[in-house]
């Protein structure tokens, strides 16, 4: 018997290694001429906050010729817009839809409305139903409306896939202090996690900005994995490698996986709700999410080469 993968069995949405995906300013030359050689899962160029509103046009222009050739099999591209209400919004989804990436990035997402706006303007364009719609929560009502804008997904047709986490922002909108460990912002971190999760989307954990202090970033990054998070977002090419091993499958994890699903695989077991695995209770929501994380170790391996094991 097949077990499914995904623990939603409505969704289609496929699954994807985002351990590490890094911001690169559409625009800055060198740094996405770098990108194409780099081990990130996923690149965001990005139309906004890095480029200047005097260079704007000139980012979409940069971008519109990078992409002409498309990054390499197996990692996601994504692009970044100015939010439909600024003076680029419209020009830049455009400019994004022209160079075919995976997703497009909304900023500053407040309700669910931000998204639905972005999907009709897309398919005024006959955009493809698999270009994806990834959403930043960094503003006090885009958390405080999480639950709702993840609902969304549920819509048929909608493309969201995808939350990210805006920590600059939304340090700067309430005024909390940005200390190490987070505490003043882990309750808004947790409450975005369960949204998404509550309507089977990814999400992926805000920037680390000092990209020289090495040693608390991969605290930051264990702590983000420990909360829930599929990856990190990330700024400089140094914090890659960090990122995908903590976010990596573990080798002791994807054992375990590949045991349940062989058990839950056996004829014998064809009927069975609930075995005895090793002394162990599991349950076929056990298969389901064991088959999930296989699936996500094959993807990992695809961008990095990172094994978690000799059997991938
Ligand atoms: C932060 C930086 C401005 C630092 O740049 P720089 O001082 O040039 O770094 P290095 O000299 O150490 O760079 C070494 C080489 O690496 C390339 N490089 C640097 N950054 C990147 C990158 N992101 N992607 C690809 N390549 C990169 C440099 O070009 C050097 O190579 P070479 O030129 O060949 O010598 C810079 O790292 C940077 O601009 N980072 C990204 C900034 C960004 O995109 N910010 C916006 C997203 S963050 C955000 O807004 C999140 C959210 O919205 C929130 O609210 O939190
Ligand atoms: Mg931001």
């Amino acid at each position: 018997m097949t077990i499914a993968p995904h623990p939603d069995p409505e969704s289609t949405r496929p699954i994807r290694a985002r351990r590490s995906v890094l911001y690169v300013p559409a625009g800055h030359q060198r740094a996405m001429a770098k990108s194409r050689a780099l081990e990130s899962d996923a690149v965001i160029f990005d139309l906004e906050d890095s480029v200047a509103p005097t260079e704007k046009n000139a980012a979409r222009e940069e971008l519109r010729s990078f992409l002409a050739e498309p990054l390499a099999e197996g990692r996601e591209t994504i692009v970044r817009i100015n939010a439909l209400s600024t003076p680029w919004g419209h020009e830049d989804l455009l400019a994004a839809r022209a160079v075919r990436p995976d997703a497009i990035l909304v900023p500053k997402v407040e309700e669910p409305e931000d998204i639905s706006d972005i999907d009709a303007a897309l398919d005024e364009t006959d955009a493809p139903a698999t270009l994806r719609l990834w959403a930043m929560i960094e503003t006090p009502r885009g958390v405080m409306n999480a639950g709702h804008i993840a609902r969304a997904a549920r819509t048929p047709g909608c493309r969201l896939d995808c939350l990210v986490l805006g920590t600059n922002d939304l340090v700067k909108e309430t005024n909390v202090a940005p200390t190490p460990g987070r505490p003043q912002l882990t309750a808004w971190l947790m409450q975005v996690l369960l949204a998404a999760r509550a309507y089977g989307l990814d999400v992926l954990d805000g920037v680390f900005n000092d990209f020289r202090d090495a040693e608390s970033f991969a605290a930051e990054c264990r702590d983000g994995r420990a909360m829930g998070f599929d990856g990190k977002t990330l700024i400089h090419p140094s914090q890659i490698a960090v990122a995908n091993d903590v976010f990596s499958v573990e080798s002791d994890a994807l054992r375990e996986a590949r045991a349940i699903v062989a058990a839950f695989a056996k004829p014998e077991n064809a009927g069975v709700g609930v075995l005895s695995l090793d002394g162990r209770m599991v349950e076929r929501l056990h298969a389901q999410s064991a088959a999930k994380l296989i699936e996500k170790a094959r993807r990992e391996s695809r961008t990095s080469g990172h094994k978690p094991d000799d059997e991938l």
